[in-house]
């Protein structure tokens, strides 16, 4: 479905970002990207979707070659890639469902979006994703009267209003508590799971990538040194991808209001994953 091939990018600076990057991901696949700051995650994202250009490589999504296509081809293609930000990026003075109806600005003309007119089945499959998502009743309520945890809720509505076929997402829960970061990367892994929808998560959470995620990609000094299930990365891999560290943290998982959560710690107990 996502075929990137011979990645690489080097930064006008000269900073080598990606070097040599091969990644498949099949239709309904959640992959997390893990690795230290700087090892290229961000760069690897936006090079899928073309906000950063690759120096050499190819990015294929379906028979698409993304890094062939000119910018109106480029806009089209976006469409069908719908990203979450770490900061949520919603538009704080305007309401809940104008923010989720924001989604579908791509597909409409100028007038019509200058406007604000949304078909009747759009405005329809809004109130559905915001009902799905847990919001159906802050559907009038300001982007900017919502907790983060909301915010990110009509993100992620917002997103899947595109109807993509893949979800690049960077650093959902970053700032987000735990219970609320576990909430949200629940959510997300359920909506792709019934969407059949590919994603890519950007995260730092070592724990909620192995709890959440069907595959892990472990980037290091923009190269790929770890690809494969959650139970796959021991200490020793972890070690090898962010250095020595005491990698048995006590977490507590306690706080979280879902049954489906009460999972063993996967590090704590040996890289064992009951995945959810
Ligand atoms: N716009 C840019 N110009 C120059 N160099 C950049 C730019 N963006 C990133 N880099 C460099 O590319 C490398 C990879 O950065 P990137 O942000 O992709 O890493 P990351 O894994 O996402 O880090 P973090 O987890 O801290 O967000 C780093 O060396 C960084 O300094």
């Amino acid at each position: 479905m996502l075929s990137i091939q011979s990645l690489s990018k080097r930064y006008n600076t000269g900073d080598r970002a990606l070097t040599n990057v091969n990644i498949q991901i099949p239709k309904g696949q959640v992959v997390a990207l893990i690795g230290p700051s700087g090892a290229g995650k961000s760069t690897l994202i936006r090079c899928v979707n073309r906000l950063v250009e690759p120096t050499e490589g190819q990015v294929f999504l379906g028979d698409t070659q993304l890094t062939q296509l000119n910018t109106r081809q480029l806009r089209a293609a976006r469409r069908r890639m719908g990203m979450i930000f770490q900061d949520y990026a919603l538009i704080d003075r305007l309401s809940v469902m104008e923010n989720v109806l924001s989604g579908y600005l791509g597909y409409t003309g100028f007038w019509r979006s200058f406007l604000r007119r949304y078909p009747q089945d759009v405005i329809a499959e809004a109130f559905r994703l915001l009902e799905r998502v847990g919001l159906e009743s802050f559907i009038d309520k300001r982007a900017d009267a919502l907790s983060g945890g909301q915010r990110q809720r009509v993100g992620i509505a917002r997103a899947l209003l595109q109807n993509p076929q893949i979800l690049l997402v960077d650093e959902p829960t970053a700032s987000l508590d735990p219970k609320t970061s576990r909430q949200i990367m629940r959510l997300i892994r359920e909506l792709c799971a019934e969407r059949e929808l590919s994603a890519i998560i950007n995260i730092h959470d070592v724990h909620l990538a192995q709890q959440f995620a069907d595959r892990i990609i472990g980037l290091k000094a923009g190269e790929v040194v770890f690809d494969g299930e959650p139970e796959a990365l021991d200490t020793d891999m972890l070690t090898l991808i962010y250095g020595e560290e005491d990698w048995n943290p006590q977490t507590d998982t306690e706080d979280d209001d879902s049954v489906q959560t009460q999972t063993p710690d996967p590090i704590r107990m040996g890289a064992k994953v009951a995945m959810v």
